[in-house]
């Protein structure tokens, strides 16, 4: 392969020039105090292409491990599934900011791990920022990504690739000493130069005190309505589970619709009402 062959993994879908411009890392930033940050997850391109007007920024979620693997946890997500399916987002979006997570052991060991790995994210797939769950003990981490050239949203509060040591999903902060910590947490991300901070399951006032305590927008999930953002898993706001967490409102309920359209398909076969004349190819009269 040639030095200068570009990775397919890299190629874009659209046809023709975009029309609007991507949105960039510090118009994210920027928007603190000005106008609420829209984030949703996405894990493949047609979703993709429906989310990319709607929103400010796209998360490859490494819940894709449940959503879309059938795994227990997000804990045995592979760096090679979060490129696949990051390059698959970038392909199909050309307004929001992608944003891909870091999967659990790619850089928690140290700094030069973590910039090897994202630097792998950013060139195989074209998204501009990567994401790490972490509080003060990932900050020289994202100090470390930061100043060479790669954007870091933070993720504090309920981390689920901490969920071995948490013992679940449940809310973080009901305790005082709890609340000292996520907060010293936020801080030391947003202070160490990330230009977003997930705030994940913490009661909420702890998420209305992170939200006035940093600099870079918050972006809620299970967190508060005063949040600088929001962002939910796609899947979960769809309606595609049946049991999901307190803090999902499901805005449409696609399971039922695909069961009810899959029970008609299924009736049609069985009845050889399917296929029709218009279905079918006919010799030329
Ligand atoms: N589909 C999906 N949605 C998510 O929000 C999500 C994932 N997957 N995978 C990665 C993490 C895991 N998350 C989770 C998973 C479960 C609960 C949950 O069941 N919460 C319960 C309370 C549990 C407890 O108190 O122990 C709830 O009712 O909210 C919350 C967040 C958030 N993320
Ligand atoms: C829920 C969001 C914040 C996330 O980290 C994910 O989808 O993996
Ligand atoms: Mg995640």
């Amino acid at each position: 392969m040639s030095t200068f062959q570009i990775d397919t993994a890299t190629s874009r879908a659209h046809p023709t020039p975009a029309p609007m411009r991507r949105l960039t890392v510090p118009a994210i930033r920027d928007a603190k105090g000005k106008t609420p940050v829209v984030v949703l997850t996405a894990y493949t391109i047609r979703m993709a292409q429906i989310l990319d007007p709607h929103c400010d920024m796209l998360l490859v979620g490494d819940s894709l491990g449940q959503v879309l693997y059938g795994l227990d946890s997000s804990v045995p997500v592979s760096l090679d599934m979060m490129i696949a399916h990051g390059a698959a987002v970038v392909r199909g979006s050309y307004h929001s900011l992608v944003v891909i997570d870091m999967p659990f052991g790619s850089y928690e060991e140290s700094p030069e791990q973590a910039f090897r790995s994202a630097a792998r994210i950013l060139k195989e797939t074209g998204a501009a920022a990567v994401k790490l769950e972490g509080g003060e003990a990932m900050a020289p981490t994202v100090a470390f990504l930061t100043a060479r050239g790669i954007p870091v949203v933070g993720h504090v509060g309920l981390t689920p690739q901490a969920v071995n040591i948490l013992g679940g999903y449940g809310a973080r902060g009901r305790s005082e000493a709890e609340r000292a910590k996520l907060i010293r947490d936020a801080q030391a991300i947003a202070e160490a130069g990330a230009f977003a901070v997930v705030v994940e399951g913490v009661v909420e006032p702890i998420a209305v005190e992170i939200t006035r305590a940093i600099a870079v927008p918050t972006i809620g999930i299970g967190g508060s309505v005063e949040c600088d953002g929001q962002v939910l898993v796609i899947d979960d706001m769809l309606g595609m589970f049946d049991r999901v967490p307190r803090f999902v409102k499901k805005y449409a309920q696609l399971s039922q619709q695909i069961d009810d359209a899959v029970a008609d398909y299924a009736a049609d076969v069985r009845a050889r009402r399917f296929p029709t004349v218009e279905q079918t190819y006919q010799p030329k009269g």
